[in-house]
């Protein structure tokens, strides 16, 4: 299929009126850098970051200043709120985990649409789980004690569990929001299947999940089989959400195609029995990255 490319022999993914500089995906080095025009026509003597640096209008910082308090309120308190269910015995500890997993990754990655158009507005999200990685690192290493913290993000209870799945999981949203941001299918599906997927996974797999796979004990073809299904719909709502606000701009039938064969792959991977060795929060969004960048 024919793709507009410009004159540097760059894939446009978006097209006029873009609501912030284009995305230049560059085949030869496969990374998404800002496309605009003054960006890539310096003013003499200043390279193009010095030059998109000063042509932020101040309305821009405010709104993105804005906008990471709001969010970093919002994350504080979402997890807060279900320390306070679990503390209650209203959820228990393993669904309270469970449903923040699936939820505060996906209600980030909405939360992007609320910043501005500047280059500079992924760095002010991604500040976001930047202060929840420093947290999960001050409670796991017990430098503070935190028991609700702990109580709503561990299976165990124990805070050393805080540096593994928690830990990596706020660092793909972070990985996510700075390199590919929300121009890019690549993190858009990533944390789909990270949240979506492997969250309903366990979910369903542990309630229902009795029929084992027969290469992993620890699996299940029900905790599988929503990883998939979870993991496509989630990934095509999100792509329909920022399709919508004009940030990408995709043609369905092919792209539903493309995402089936991604999820497919994330779930093969999530159902492999290798947790011990690398977690699913880095195993299923990297394999959703590889797949995503070799199909769009
Ligand atoms: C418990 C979590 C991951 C563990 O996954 P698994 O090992 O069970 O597979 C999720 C940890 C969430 C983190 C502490 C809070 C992240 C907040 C996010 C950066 C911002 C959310 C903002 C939104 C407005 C709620
Ligand atoms: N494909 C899957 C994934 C999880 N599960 C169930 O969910 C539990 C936790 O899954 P997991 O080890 O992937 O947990 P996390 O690493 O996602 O926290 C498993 O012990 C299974 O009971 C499943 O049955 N089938």
């Amino acid at each position: 299929m024919a793709k507009p490319f410009t004159s540097q022999g760059a894939l446009l993914l978006s097209r006029p009126p873009p609501r912030e500089p284009l995305l230049l995906f560059r085949p030869s080095t496969r990374i998404f850098v800002p496309y605009a025009p003054s960006s890539l026509h310096p003013v003499r003597g200043r390279g193009p970051l010095l030059r998109a640096r000063s042509s932020i209008p101040p309305s821009a910082l405010l709104r993105d200043a804005a906008a990471l308090a709001l969010v970093g309120a919002g994350a504080y308190s979402f997890v807060r709120c279900f320390d306070i269910l679990t503390e209650r015995g209203l959820i228990g500890q393993k669904l309270s985990r469970k449903l923040v997993h699936v939820f505060s990754g996906l209600l980030f990655m909405a939360s992007w649409s609320i910043f501005s158009e500047s280059f500079e507005a992924r760095f002010f999200a991604a500040f976001v789980p930047f202060l929840n990685c420093v947290r999960l690192l001050i409670y796991g290493l017990s430098f503070a004690n935190d028991e609700g913290l702990v109580r709503s993000l561990s299976r165990e209870g124990k805070p050393e569990e805080l540096l593994r799945g928690p830990l990596y999981y706020v660092l793909v949203l972070m990985f996510c929001a700075l390199v590919f941001w929300r121009n890019s299918p690549v993190g858009v599906i990533s944390l789909s299947m990270m949240c979506g997927g492997d969250g309903f996974a366990d979910i369903m797999g542990r309630n229902f999940g009795s029929v084992k796979l027969p290469y992993n004990k620890h699996k299940s073809w029900v905790g599988s089989v929503f990883m998939f299904l979870s993991g496509f719909c989630v990934s095509m709502l999100m792509l329909h959400f920022f399709w919508m606000l004009g940030y990408m701009e995709l043609a369905w039938d092919p792209t539903a195609k493309k995402v089936a064969l991604i999820a497919l792959s994330a779930t093969v991977m999530e159902s492999l029995p290798i947790s011990e060795v690398v977690d699913d929060n880095l195993s299923v969004p990297l394999t959703t990255m590889l797949m995503t960048f070799l199909l769009f």
